[in-house]
């Protein structure tokens, strides 16, 4: 199927070269390359939205306001364009689940309950998986059938500060190794063999911390989204040369929420602006000594951290599993959706 987007077949191709880390000759050219090499559909704004004519919008002005995320945009048209197809499709796939849980069902001769489906919500720090992952929540809770929506992010899973300090990495939270995977494994392979009640920790933004004794209890939901940094991060090799499994082995379906490195740069010290007259002004921040810093000294101040952990920990680690999502959403400027790469079944 030829790309559905402008731009040169050398562009179309070497953008998805990219997306798989693979390097494309200099002479690549539609005959050489045939376009079924991606993995992909490409849709963009238009023929994303035209997929779902005629499901209706659970959602109203008054919902979006309160599930936006600080400096996102969105309102209800956006919520219309993006997420009533992505709820549509999702709504397909939790279905399709549903009739291969039946089908293994009869074919053990057994009756077991179906476990939750899960969605992963991947991509940089200040992309808006937050916006993303609570608007979806609400959407999917709202379909006929009701079904049970449930959200963890992973920043639970983060070591607590003091033992990030203890391994020298507080200046590289959000970096895969300042994380629990073990826990975080443990949690989901709790989820998906069918348990009661799971629970997970909390991460406090305000504290910057694990919030001590704080449980999110998960319970047999029908559907529990995972969002965080790294959640398509690869599995990985023990010392002894043994592959764990990796968190995605767990997800039914994912979503990389995509951005130019330079805009999310943008969104991030904005935000951090924002954040110093909201959060930050409070005693218990974390960031309390930047509430007081004068603009140009707030927006240095965001530019270097963003410089030292955010931007490398997005090209290292986070940036590479982007082709391993089920669904890549990635936004324009101003935050409004460009175009949608579905993988291919
Ligand atoms: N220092 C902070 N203080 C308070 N809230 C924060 C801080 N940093 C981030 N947040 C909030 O935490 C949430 C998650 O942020 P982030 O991990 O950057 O993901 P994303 O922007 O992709 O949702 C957002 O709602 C954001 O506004
Ligand atoms: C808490 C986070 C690591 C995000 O964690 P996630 O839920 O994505 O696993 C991130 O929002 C963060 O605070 N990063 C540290 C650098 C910074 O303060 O921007």
């Amino acid at each position: 199927m030829p790309p559905r987007r402008g731009g040169s077949w050398r562009t179309r191709l070497s953008g998805w070269a990219t997306l798989f880390g693979v390097a494309l000759p200099k002479d690549a050219s539609v005959e050489s390359v045939p376009s079924s090499t991606t993995p992909f559909v490409e849709l963009d704004r238009a023929a994303w939205s035209r997929l779902s004519a005629s499901t209706p919008l659970p959602l109203t002005d008054d919902d979006v306001a309160r599930l936006r995320g600080l400096g996102d945009p969105i309102d209800l048209a956006e919520v219309d364009t993006v997420y009533r197809p992505l709820s549509r499709l999702l709504t397909l796939y939790v279905d399709a689940v549903g009739s291969l849980h039946h089908a293994t069902s009869t074919f053990l001769g057994e009756r077991t309950h179906r476990t939750p489906f899960v969605i992963g919500v991947a991509g940089s720090v200040a992309v808006g998986k937050s916006t993303a992952s609570r608007v979806l929540a609400e959407m999917l809770r709202r379909w006929p059938g009701t079904p049970r929506v449930e959200l963890v992010t992973t920043d639970g899973f983060l070591y607590p500060n003091a033992e990030l300090a203890r391994r020298g990495l507080m200046n590289r939270k959000g970096f895969p190794e300042s994380y629990d995977r073990r826990a975080l494994l443990r949690f989901l392979a709790e989820v998906k063999s069918g348990a009661d009640v799971v629970e997970a920790p909390v991460y406090d933004h305000l504290t910057y911390d694990i919030v001590p004794e704080g449980r999110v209890r998960v319970q047999r939901p029908d559907v529990l989204i995972v969002e965080g940094l790294n959640v398509l991060a690869p599995a990985r090799t023990t010392a002894q040369g043994r592959r764990s499994v990796a968190v995605s082995d767990y997800f039914d379906f994912s979503i990389y929420v995509d951005a130019r490195t330079s805009d999310i740069r943008r969104w991030y010290v904005d935000r951090f602006l924002r954040l110093r007259e909201t959060a930050f002004a409070q005693p218990q921040s974390y960031f309390h000594r930047y509430a007081g810093l004068d603009d140009a000294e707030a927006r240095a101040t965001a530019q270097r951290i963003w410089a030292e952990i955010n931007e490398p920990n997005l090209r290292q680690n986070i940036l590479p599993t982007r082709g391993r999502a089920t669904l890549v959403m990635t936004k324009s400027a101003d935050h409004r959706l460009h175009r949608v790469l579905l993988r291919k079944l």
